[in-house]
């Protein structure tokens, strides 16, 4: 293509998305180009399943082969390389295998790694055989891991009822990455170094009976971040929308707890609009910042 060199090329921040599609756009790929968009930020995607689904639960899903997954990281990472990477619904063995060579092979940077393994309406979105490779190959290469708390709970083995559990996950969690950390930008991240060498954890409250409370684990230390808990019954895809305003941050060069609290005040003013579409449990809306 011959393109005008003579133009000064305006550089935006990149985001990657590695995700499954939702065609209802509540979740996965399309909830996460939306927020990136909403936060001024390019989005691209690399799409790993497509699912059949709506307000109401998943219907159906098909996994792209690895070959398709292998074009997809060379058509993007040699042309429009990213700043930041969210990772979200992996659905199998093959995918998630193939996502770990392609992070290695292209030094992926500034990796959040969304662990999702079942949709709030109970439909599996990780194969029960790919769960060991999300865990040991997957998550030692993530700058951070965002598990919701039934995640938090197969990670660690712990049932988590309350505050206290949600500490002790993370320590359980951060306690098997000991050392194990190849993030390659570990010792790079906006300047901030992972001291401890793990990908931090942040634990995601929206299933508590409690607060709508995240906690953070990083470099030893844990922070909450408090927000209200907002009465709103529409919350399909709350999850692929922090992590993917995290990596959205990120790729603006926020440092990790920067990202976290502008990403969760996103979420908190996209359920305040209080949205009501479709029959079951409705999408956010991310055009909160547009209308209001
Ligand atoms: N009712 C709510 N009010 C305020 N924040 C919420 C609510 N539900 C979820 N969140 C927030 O949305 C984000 C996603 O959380 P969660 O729903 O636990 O994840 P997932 O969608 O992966 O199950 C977290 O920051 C959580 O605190
Ligand atoms: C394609 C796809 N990816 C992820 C999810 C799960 O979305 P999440 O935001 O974690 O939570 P719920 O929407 O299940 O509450 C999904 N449903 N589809």
């Amino acid at each position: 293509m011959n393109k005008d060199k003579t133009i000064e090329k305006k550089k935006i921040p990149c985001a990657l998305t590695i995700a499954g599609s939702d065609c209802s756009g509540g979740a996965g790929i399309q909830a996460d180009i939306k927020t990136m968009l909403s936060l001024g930020v390019y989005a691209s995607s690399i799409i790993t399943s497509l699912t059949a689904q709506n307000t109401l639960g998943v219907r159906d899903i098909f996994d792209l082969t690895r070959h398709f997954l292998d074009e997809q990281f060379d058509a993007v990472f040699t042309d429009i390389y990213p700043d930041a990477v969210k990772i979200g619904m992996v659905s199998n063995k093959e995918i998630v295998e193939g996502i770990v060579e392609n992070l290695k092979k292209y030094k992926a940077k500034k990796i959040v790694v969304d662990p999702v393994m079942v949709s709030t309406s109970g439909s599996v979105l990780l194969q029960e055989d790919a769960i060991s490779i999300l865990v040991n190959e997957l998550i030692p290469l993530a700058t951070m891991i965002t598990p919701n708390i039934p995640e938090a709970s197969k990670l660690s083995g712990l049932e988590i009822k309350k505050r206290e559990d949600m500490i002790k996950a993370a320590y359980l969690i951060d306690e098997k990455y000991k050392g194990k950390s190849i993030a390659s930008d570990s010792s790079n991240l906006n300047g901030k170094c992972n001291k401890n060498n793990r990908p931090a954890i942040l634990i995601k409250g929206g299933h508590s009976i409690e607060d709508a409370n995240d906690l953070l684990l990083y470099n030893g230390e844990l922070t909450w971040f408090e927000n209200e808990r907002i009465h709103n019954d529409n919350t399909h895809g709350t999850g692929c929308t922090l992590s993917s305003a995290i990596a959205s941050y990120l790729s603006l060069g926020y440092d990790l707890k920067e990202a976290i609290k502008h990403a969760k005040e996103y979420i908190t003013n996209a359920l305040k609009c209080d949205f009501d579409l479709g029959a079951g449990s409705g999408p956010l809306n991310h055009a909160w910042k547009i209308t209001g």
